[in-house]
């Protein structure tokens, strides 16, 4: 028997960051999105734990216990005294260290399949504890949806998505460190005081209304500086984007996706075309958000 859980990527629509913590995370005011791209894990029982991935991408996945896939199942295992004894195969179409959570999906898909395999049937809050001792962007992954993740982004509330928000996603040729651009942001900050992180009323107002155009003009990412400065070419991505119509332009958490809301769908086909012919991207793909998070989608005999 197999189970496969499909896992959507995320967009954070707003990400405020706060000062640097004593234990070296960062307070935040995140405001997470899932969007309609995803990656599919499948858990097959097997004699010990080992990885497979496959996709365009799947090469710059680490196969070895580093994986969070990996490591997910061990947890789970380790809580309910289960060998991890499983074949993690992940689908990947997320794109890799691309700010888009394709390590924490596979985390939280790898839970879910595990989970249904054993027969652990943990709760959805001991589900959510795992989460997030295994990342700060874990826990959304299993939620989907749209939430305000405080703390480091682990502790979610969920929020009401009134519509369908396209976006087209523009893949850079190359990957950003996730704590790389956390630490050149605090390198910008140094000398000044760092305002306390706090979600935006206006930015919840526009996602409860499915309001495309107000939530253009709200969109905010704290990263954003840090990681235009460790990849500047990302600022031509940006531009070519909004040349092409797109509403508002952003980068994707700490990058270096970047992320442009369209009006509707058409418009997010032509913004995804332009950005294609503009040569300042690897791919351009085109995805609509709320997507629903960890899903089981196969449980074959
Ligand atoms: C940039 C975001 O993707 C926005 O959602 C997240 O904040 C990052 O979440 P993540 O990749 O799950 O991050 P984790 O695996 O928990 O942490 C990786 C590293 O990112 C930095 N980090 C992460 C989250 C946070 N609130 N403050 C941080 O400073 C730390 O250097 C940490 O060691
Ligand atoms: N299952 C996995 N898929 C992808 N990368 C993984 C996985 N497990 C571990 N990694 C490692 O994590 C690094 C970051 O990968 P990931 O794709 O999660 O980045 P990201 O999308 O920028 O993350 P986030 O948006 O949560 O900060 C990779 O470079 C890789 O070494």
């Amino acid at each position: 028997m197999s189970v496969t859980v499909r896992v959507p990527a995320k967009v954070n629509v707003q990400l405020a960051v706060g000062g640097a913590r004593p234990d070296g995370f960062h307070d935040l005011a995140n405001v997470f999105l899932a969007v309609g791209l995803y990656d599919e894990v499948t858990a097959t029982p097997a004699d010990s734990l080992r990885v497979t991935c496959s996709g365009p991408d799947a090469a710059q996945v680490p196969l070895d216990a580093s994986n969070l896939a990996a490591r997910a199942a061990l947890a789970l295992g380790e809580r309910y005294g289960v060998p991890a004894d499983v074949h993690l195969h992940i689908a990947k179409d997320i794109p890799v260290a691309g700010g888009m959570a394709g390590g924490s999906a596979d985390a939280a898909g790898a839970l879910v399949a595990c989970d249904a395999l054993w027969g652990t049937n943990a709760s959805r809050a001991e589900l959510l504890d795992i989460c997030a001792e295994l990342g700060s962007d874990v826990p959304f992954s299993l939620v989907g949806g749209a939430a305000l993740g405080v703390g480091r982004g682990e502790r979610l509330t969920e929020l009401a998505v009134g519509g369908t928000f396209h976006w087209v996603f523009a893949v850079a040729d190359g990957g950003l460190s996730t704590p790389a651009v956390y630490r050149e942001s605090d390198r910008m900050w140094e000398g000044h005081d760092v305002p306390a992180p706090e979600a935006s009323p206006a930015l919840i107002e526009a996602l409860r209304a499915g309001d495309a155009e107000a939530l253009a003009g709200v969109l905010s990412n704290d990263l954003e500086p840090a990681a235009l400065s460790l990849f500047p070419a990302l600022e031509s991505t940006l531009t070519a984007g909004l040349d092409a119509g797109a509403l508002a332009a952003l980068v994707s958490g700490s990058g270096p996706t970047t992320a442009f809301l369209a009006a509707d769908a058409g418009s997010a086909e032509g913004v995804a075309e332009a950005l294609r012919k503009s040569g300042t991207c690897r791919a351009a793909r085109v995805a609509s958000s709320p997507a629903p998070g960890a899903t089981l989608t196969s449980p074959t005999s």
